[in-house]
């Protein structure tokens, strides 16, 4: 039991597949749950989730939120307000219900109207994850060190976002607090640009001839092979990522636009020292990237 955390009763994982998986195995190895059951709509989830001993209790029942004082939607960010609405008859009366999706404002937007006033709405982001999916990809140490950014709307129960904010520090996570504005574009250039980029990058590879994939694969131990993990992130959670922070991405895109054609001309005129000037920077960026990991 982690230290100081009076435990949840029940917890209601709505969507047991990576984050979701992840997040349960990581609340039973705190001990900080004494019942956990999975929600979901997909047939072969729930076995899995059962068989792998992720949840005591799975199906697609939306009456499985019934007594549960812990709801968390890990679900894609475009499913979470559909997902609401079917638990929300079943919520439990000071339940609180939270979120693991990558987009902030979309998500309260779809989840707040939809929720009965008795219960405790408190959004949130681990920042952290795989290319994988699916229950079985799930794994209790993912939230070890990551960050967590919880966004909590004004005025929200401040009792219920300690009571969350220590279930994410059991399972791991460091816990910020920040506006949901604030969140978007933040996530808009640190994750969902470097995830476009790299649908892009490989997709311009594979458009090319025959005899050019067969030495994009052969060659990929180089910066493209980051790009291919990347890449092969959900197509469906990704999709509703960029559909539902479409503001925040297309800035950042458009920013980043921009600093290519600098680049671009750099090149053309054989301008080496911008080019110079501009990578030292970058790698400045990483070395202080990994400093403040080691900290
Ligand atoms: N994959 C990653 O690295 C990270 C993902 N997230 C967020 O976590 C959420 C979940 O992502 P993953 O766990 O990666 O996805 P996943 O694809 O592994 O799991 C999603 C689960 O939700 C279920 N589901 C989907 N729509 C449903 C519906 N309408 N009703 C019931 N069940 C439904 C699916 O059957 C699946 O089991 C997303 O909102 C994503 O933005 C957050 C941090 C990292
Ligand atoms: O696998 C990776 O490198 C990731 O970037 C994981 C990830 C994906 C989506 C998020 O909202 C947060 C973390």
């Amino acid at each position: 039991m982690s230290a100081g955390v009076a435990p949840f009763e029940r917890v209601l994982i709505a969507g047991i597949g990576l984050i979701g998986s992840s997040f349960a195995l990581a609340l039973r190895r705190a001990g900080v749950a004494k019942q956990i059951v999975a929600f979901d709509h997909t047939p072969a989830h729930i076995d899995e989730a059962l068989h792998l001993g992720i949840a005591d209790e799975a199906g697609n029942d939306p009456a499985l939120a019934a007594g549960a004082d812990l709801v968390v939607l890990c679900v894609p960010v475009g499913a979470c307000g559909k997902v609401a609405a079917k638990l929300a008859p079943h919520l439990s009366e000071g339940a609180i219900v939270t979120d693991v999706g990558s987009v902030k404002q979309a998500v309260i937007r779809d989840v707040a109207p939809v929720l009965p006033p008795h219960v405790h709405f408190i959004a949130g982001h681990p920042i952290a994850g795989t290319e994988h999916s699916g229950p079985a990809a799930g794994f209790a140490e993912l939230f070890d060190g990551r960050h967590c950014i919880l966004t909590p709307a004004e005025g929200a129960n401040p009792e219920a976002v300690a009571r969350l904010q220590t279930a994410w520090e059991a399972v791991g996570s460091r816990v910020t607090i920040m506006s949901a504005e604030h969140h978007d574009r933040v996530l808009a250039i640190t994750s969902h640009l470097p995830h476009l980029i790299a649908y892009t990058i490989v997709g311009t590879a594979t458009d090319l001839e025959e005899h050019m994939q067969q030495e994009v694969i052969k060659y990929s131990a180089g910066g493209f092979r980051d790009f291919t993990r990347i890449a092969a992130s959900d197509p469906v959670m990704w999709r509703d990522v960029f559909l539902n922070n479409r503001e925040a991405v297309l800035e950042m895109l458009g920013r980043l636009h921009e600093d290519l054609g600098l680049l671009a001309r750099a090149i053309r005129i054989g301008d080496g020292a911008t080019l110079e000037e501009k990578f030292a920077t970058t790698r400045a960026i990483r070395r202080g990237i990994i400093a403040a990991k080691q900290a």
